[in-house]
C-alpha cells in the first residue's frame, strides 16, 4: 500500500507542525499545515480571528478549509490544529480520506514546550502561571481524547520521530 494521505492529530504542542514536515520530507509529500492555510486564505493570525469573529468563525473556516485541501491534494501531510478533529464532522474527514496520526503527548512535556509559545494560541493565551496553563491543557485533554482516540495510528513517545513513524506505518500496513 502506498501512503497517499498522513494527517497528524493532538494536542497544541504535540508536534504536529514540527513533525508533518519532517514526514513530508522524508516520505517525498507536499506539507500543508492547516493553521497556516487558514491564516493565508483569511490574510490574518489566529489570534486576530479569534479576537475580531470569535472561536465558531474560526472553526467554520477550518472545517471549509481542510475539505479544500482534502479535495485539491491526492498526496498530502496535512498537520491540523488541535481542535480541528473535535469540530464540524471534520474527524470523519480525516478518516475516510487519509491515515490519521495522534500525537499522544503527556500534559506536562506539553507545558514544557508550550510555556513560552502559549501567546499565539488564544486558547492558551494569558494564563497567569505554568499551573493555570497545566489545567487548561488537562481539560482540554479530557474533552478531545475521545475524538484523538480515534486515530488508527497512535505515537505515544514524549519525541515522535520519522523512524518511529515509519515503523508505525510498516506495523500498519502489514496488519492491513
Ligand atoms: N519533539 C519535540 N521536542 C521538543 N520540542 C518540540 C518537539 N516538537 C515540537 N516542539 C516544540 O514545541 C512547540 C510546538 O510545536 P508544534 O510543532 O508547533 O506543535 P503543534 O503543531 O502540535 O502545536 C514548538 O516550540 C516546537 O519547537
Ligand atoms: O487546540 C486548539 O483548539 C487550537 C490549536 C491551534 O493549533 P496547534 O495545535 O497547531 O497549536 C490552532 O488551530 C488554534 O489556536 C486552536
Ligand atoms: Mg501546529
Amino acid at each position: 500500500m502506498t501512503l497517499s494521505r498522513l494527517y497528524l492529530i493532538g494536542m497544541p504542542g504535540a508536534g504536529k507542525t514540527t513533525l508533518g514536515r519532517a514526514l513530508a520530507t522524508a516520505f517525498e509529500l507536499p506539507f500543508r499545515d492547516l493553521d497556516e492555510e487558514i491564516v493565508r486564505a483569511e490574510g490574518r493570525s489566529v489570534a486576530d480571528m479569534f479576537r475580531a469573529e470569535g472561536e465558531a468563525y474560526f472553526r467554520q473556516r477550518e472545517a471549509a478549509v481542510l475539505r479544500e485541501l482534502v479535495t485539491q491534494h491526492p498526496r498530502l501531510v496535512l498537520a491540523t490544529g488541535g481542535g480541528t478533529p473535535c469540530f464540524h464532522d471534520n474527524l470523519r474527514v480525516l478518516l475516510e480520506t487519509g491515515l490519521t496520526l495522534y500525537l499522544a503527548v503527556a500534559v506536562p512535556e506539553l507545558v514544557q514546550r508550550l510555556q513560552h509559545a502559549a501567546q499565539a494560541r488564544p486558547l492558551l493565551a494569558q494564563l497567569p502561571d505554568p499551573a493555570a496553563l497545566e489545567a487548561r491543557l488537562s481539560e482540554t485533554l479530557a474533552a478531545r481524547e475521545g475524538f484523538y482516540d480515534q486515530a488508527p495510528l497512535r505515537c505515544a513517545a514524549p519525541t515522535c520521530t520519522v523512524e518511529a513513524v515509519q515503523h508505525l506505518l510498516a506495523t500498519y500496513q502489514a496488519s492491513a
